[in-house]
């Protein structure tokens, strides 16, 4: 009997585990941290990332890959984007032939600039249509709770994206098939450093205009370097795109606008990565994906604003003066 595996315990992990136990499937969940795989087959929580969440008795954890691994039609990764290449080359002699492979991150790689289903096809040496990228505005906390979402499974194989849509398909969330994998993987990683930006107005003091502002050029420049990698415009306006734009810049459950509203109020990066635990994707991929972007010749003046304030030290307020007195230009 085959199950899906989850290689990664945290927010998303976990909760992505329901959502497959609650689709019908056996779900083996593992986890880092032994006591964490422990306290999960013992009281069916994982208190440090979900604690009101209670998982269904067909998920049970390991701190074993090799264990977990075996016998898995369907290998989710929600391990964090920068530690996906280093867990991915320990874990790829376990992989059953033709399994599935489901990437959750949402971030680019630093150094390579390499999207992650670049880096799962180039390190477990699979074939690129075994690669399935799930992604939209699914806040981890909100989904374990059950509130209606949506999402998108994205693969250049439509069987395959198939497959894994009725995988995950409950009666809270509706996944949608998509067959632009560059574009899904940019939107889930470019606004988690719009999301930063947004943050950072929030905790200046600044306004729903600011926001809205953010929000929309942060789309146009997200737009902008997916066409040049040869995405399909449309994805932007779509739950990969806008959706997950919108949901990240509003929602205080996102770590990437709450990270940011530390950097706004005037907090080094060091005192943001104190103040806050789980993974804000968007603090290293604002790099890889400046790096990219300046690659392509792809003005992404916001992009350059967070990564200026995040690891060049800049003041918040002058990277909004930078932003405000760029050339005029039509929209
Ligand atoms: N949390 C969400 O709402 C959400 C939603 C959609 C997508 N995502 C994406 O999912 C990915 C995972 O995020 P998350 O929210 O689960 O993060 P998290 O911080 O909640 O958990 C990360 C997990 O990875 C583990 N980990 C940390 N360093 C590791 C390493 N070196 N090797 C192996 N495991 C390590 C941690 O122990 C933890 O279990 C990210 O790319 C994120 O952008 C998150
Ligand atoms: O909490 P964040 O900022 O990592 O965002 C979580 C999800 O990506 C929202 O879709």
């Amino acid at each position: 009997m085959t199950h899906a595996v989850v290689l990664g315990a945290g927010s998303w992990g976990t909760a992505f585990a329901k959502v497959l136990a609650d689709a019908g499937r056996e779900v083996v969940i593992w986890a880092r941290r032994p006591d964490v795989a422990e306290l999960i087959n013992k009281t069916r929580t994982n208190s440090d990332y979900l604690p009101d969440l209670r998982l269904p008795p067909t998920v049970r954890a390991t701190a074993d890959p090799a264990e977990a691994i075996s016998g898995a039609d369907l290998v989710v990764l929600a391990v964090p984007s920068q530690t996906l290449r280093g867990n991915l080359a320990d874990w790829a002699g376990h992989l059953e032939p033709d399994s599935t492979l489901v990437s959750l991150m949402k971030g680019i790689e630093l150094g390579t600039t390499k999207r992650m289903s670049e880096v799962i096809v180039e390190t477990a040496g699979v074939a690129a249509d075994r690669v399935v990228v799930v992604t939209g505005p699914n806040l981890a906390p909100e989904i374990a709770d059950g509130q209606i979402a949506a999402t998108v499974v994205a693969c250049t194989d439509m069987d395959r994206a198939t497959l894994v849509q009725s995988s995950i398909s409950t009666s809270y969330l509706r996944p949608y098939t998509n067959d632009d994998v560059i574009g899904c993987e940019l939107g889930g990683a470019v606004k988690n450093v719009i999301a930063l930006a947004a943050g950072i107005a929030a905790g200046m003091g600044l306004g729903d205009n600011t926001r809205a502002t953010l929000i929309t050029r942060g789309l146009a420049e997200t737009a902008r370097l997916g066409v040049a990698l040869g995405a399909d415009p449309l994805t932007f306006a779509g739950l990969a795109g806008m959706g997950d734009l919108v949901a990240t810049c509003t929602s205080p459950l996102s770590r990437n606008r709450t990270f940011g509203a530390h950097l706004g109020r005037g907090e080094t990066l060091e005192q943001a990565q104190r103040a806050t635990r789980q993974t804000a994707e968007g603090v290293k991929s604002c790099l890889a994906i400046r790096d990219l972007s300046r690659a392509h010749g792809v003005e992404m003046p916001i992009t350059e604003q967070v990564e200026r304030i995040c690891h060049e030290g800049a003041d918040p307020r002058a990277a909004m003066a930078a932003l405000m007195s760029r050339k005029p230009r039509p929209e």
